[in-house]
């Protein structure tokens, strides 16, 4: 096996990696993401024990403990391109010998945990509810890049989903499952569906201000897929990142949706942070 060349693996002068600035030593098995910066001192506000405060540009991270539980949350900013740069180096950290430069003989598997806020597409799952995703539809180009493998079940799915979105040349959506194992531990009892990552916030999300849409009936499009007993249910910006990156690397993880806005009412939430707070009250009590 060769080293791992320092264009590839980039360490800062302390031997922290590159743009999340952490030692290996720093993070725990579980980690929490949110997309926000400013949110990740309203998850280790309920620390019992916060240890490390770190951060570069928009990646924040604090590391404590919950009772005997190690917990790591980091801010992973907004879209896939930075789900790319915090799952590389998040898996750096735990499945690579810093000194050697070699892939660990003993591989680490992390439990991911999204907190994120998200549009509902459907009637039924109002605002301020929370929303755990069975599967994640990547409309982004990330997957691309990356050689993956959908096991039968995702790739039934993605075959249907291309089909009902072939009118839309440009993409070829990739979808992934979230974690069996945290799905059953956190999101029991919770609404669940597939949910859908854009490239975007605007019309990739089938918005309109006042530049206008290439697919105008986009929205419709999400809200009319049905297979089985899985629709679309939401709209967000990072979770088929995490899924389909996190799968490649072998880590577990779960996207939990704080639902901010209902595209279906045509409304968005008046107590956002109050929502918020409880998906990430909830994933805590859980872990
Ligand atoms: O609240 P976060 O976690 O950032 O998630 C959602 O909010 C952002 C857009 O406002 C996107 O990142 C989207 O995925
Ligand atoms: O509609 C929404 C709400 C939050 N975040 C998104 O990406 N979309």
């Amino acid at each position: 096996m060769q080293p791992i060349p320092e264009t590839d693996l980039i360490l800062n002068p302390d031997n922290s990696i590159y743009h999340l600035n952490l030692l290996p030593e720093d993070i725990a098995e579980t980690i929490i993401t949110v997309g926000d910066p400013d949110r990740v001192g309203e998850v280790s506000k309920y620390f019992d024990r916060i240890d490390l405060k770190k951060g570069k540009r928009e990646f924040i991270t604090h590391a404590g403990w919950i009772g005997n539980k190690r917990v790591t949350v980091i801010s992973t900013g907004i879209g896939t391109d930075n789900i790319d740069i915090v799952l590389n180096e998040l898996d750096a950290l735990v499945n690579i010998d810093f000194e050697t430069r070699l892939i660990k003989e003993k591989l680490t598997s992390l439990n991911i945990i999204r907190i994120g806020t998200s549009g509902s597409l459907h009637a039924d799952i109002p605002m301020d509810s929370i929303l755990v995703s069975d599967y994640a539809l990547g409309f982004d180009a990330l997957m691309n890049y990356y050689t993956h493998h959908p096991d039968p079940i995702e790739q039934e799915l993605k075959t249907i989903v291309g089909t009902h979105f072939s009118a839309i040349k440009t993409v070829s959506p990739y979808l992934t499952a979230g974690s069996k194992a945290l799905i059953a531990k956190i999101g029991y009892g919770l609404p669940h569906g597939i949910t859908a990552t854009a490239p975007g916030f605007y019309a990739p999300q089938g918005r309109q201000v006042r530049a206008k849409n290439a697919i105008p009936d986009f929205l419709n499009l999400l809200q009319t897929f049905e297979y089985q007993d899985q629709r679309i249910t939401n709209l967000e910006m990072e979770t088929a990142g995490i899924y389909a990156l996190a799968k490649v690397l072998g880590h577990e993880a779960l996207s939990v949706n704080a639902i901010l806005a209902s595209r279906a009412a045509l409304k968005f939430s008046k107590n956002p942070q109050k929502t918020v707070d409880a998906a990430i009250q909830l994933v805590l009590e859980r872990l």
